[in-house]
């Protein structure tokens, strides 16, 4: 069994909220891809387990081999959640970050799109983020946004942490395809105000306004 500690679990320097980790960007890389792909796995896992109709003796042998799998990644672990890194390139990485952890496979993943009007993200949500029935959770579709209105905020240079976000249900947004957008409205100070919203095929069907503040003495960090 191989152990993996590395520069992981180094925190030499802190950046808004960041730890510089000494791991070269292509290492971060190779990681990064093996980790994805095995939380795309997950993802496809909780996807079977909600969606099964297999028997009871063959759901509960299938428990029991998951539970050797998850002995097997607990050979090596991190002492706590994943964090948010950087390297000296400034690369960052957030592998067990709820919405867009390349290692979570709770996770849908959203892969946030950086443009000069703001930020967008297409993704498809299934079974696993059901609320009413053939719907998105609510609290789904305001977490994702949530996270692509701060990543809207932050700009990849700085911190912001949601201070207020409001959300309007305009109608049920369904599972399957979906297109999160956000932009900058306008900034006061540390505060920074963005709208949001998700649309399916027929348009909108939430929208949100968010303040999120750069919390005092937080620098300016540039990074991708
Ligand atoms: C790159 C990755 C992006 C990820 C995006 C994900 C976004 C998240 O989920 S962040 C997690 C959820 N949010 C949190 O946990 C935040 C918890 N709250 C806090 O940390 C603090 O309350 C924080 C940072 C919001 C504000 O703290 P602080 O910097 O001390 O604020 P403070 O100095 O009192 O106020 C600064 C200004 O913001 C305003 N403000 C403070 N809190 C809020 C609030 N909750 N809502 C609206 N405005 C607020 C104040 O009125 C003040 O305005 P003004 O300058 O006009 O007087």
């Amino acid at each position: 069994m191989t152990s993996r500690r590395s520069s992981l679990d180094a925190s030499a320097a802190h950046a808004g909220g960041f730890f510089l980790d000494d791991t070269p960007t292509e290492e971060v890389d190779r990681r990064e891809a093996v980790l994805e792909s095995l939380a795309g796995t997950v993802r496809d896992l909780v996807d079977a387990a909600i969606r099964t109709t297999v028997e009871d003796e063959e759901v509960l042998r299938v428990r029991d081999d998951l539970a050797a799998l998850v002995a097997r990644l607990r050979a090596s672990q991190l002492p706590g959640p994943a964090g948010v890194r950087f390297n000296a390139d400034r690369r960052s990485w957030n592998w067990g970050n709820a919405v867009v952890g390349a290692a979570n496979g709770i996770a849908p993943p959203l892969r946030v799109v950086h443009g000069p009007d703001g930020c967008h993200a297409d993704v498809r949500l299934g079974a696993a983020y059901e609320g009413p029935p053939g719907l998105v959770h609510g609290g789904v579709s305001a977490m994702l946004l949530d996270h692509i209105m701060g990543e809207t905020a932050s700009g990849r240079r700085r911190t912001a942490f949601t201070g207020t976000l409001t959300m309007r249900y305009r109608r049920g947004t369904p599972l399957g395809p979906l297109r999160l957008e956000a932009r900058v409205v306008r900034e006061e100070g540390r505060k920074i105000f963005v709208d949001g919203s998700i649309s399916d095929a027929g348009g909108v069907t939430v929208e949100a306004e968010g303040i999120f503040i750069q919390p005092a003495g937080t620098p300016e960090f540039p990074r991708t």
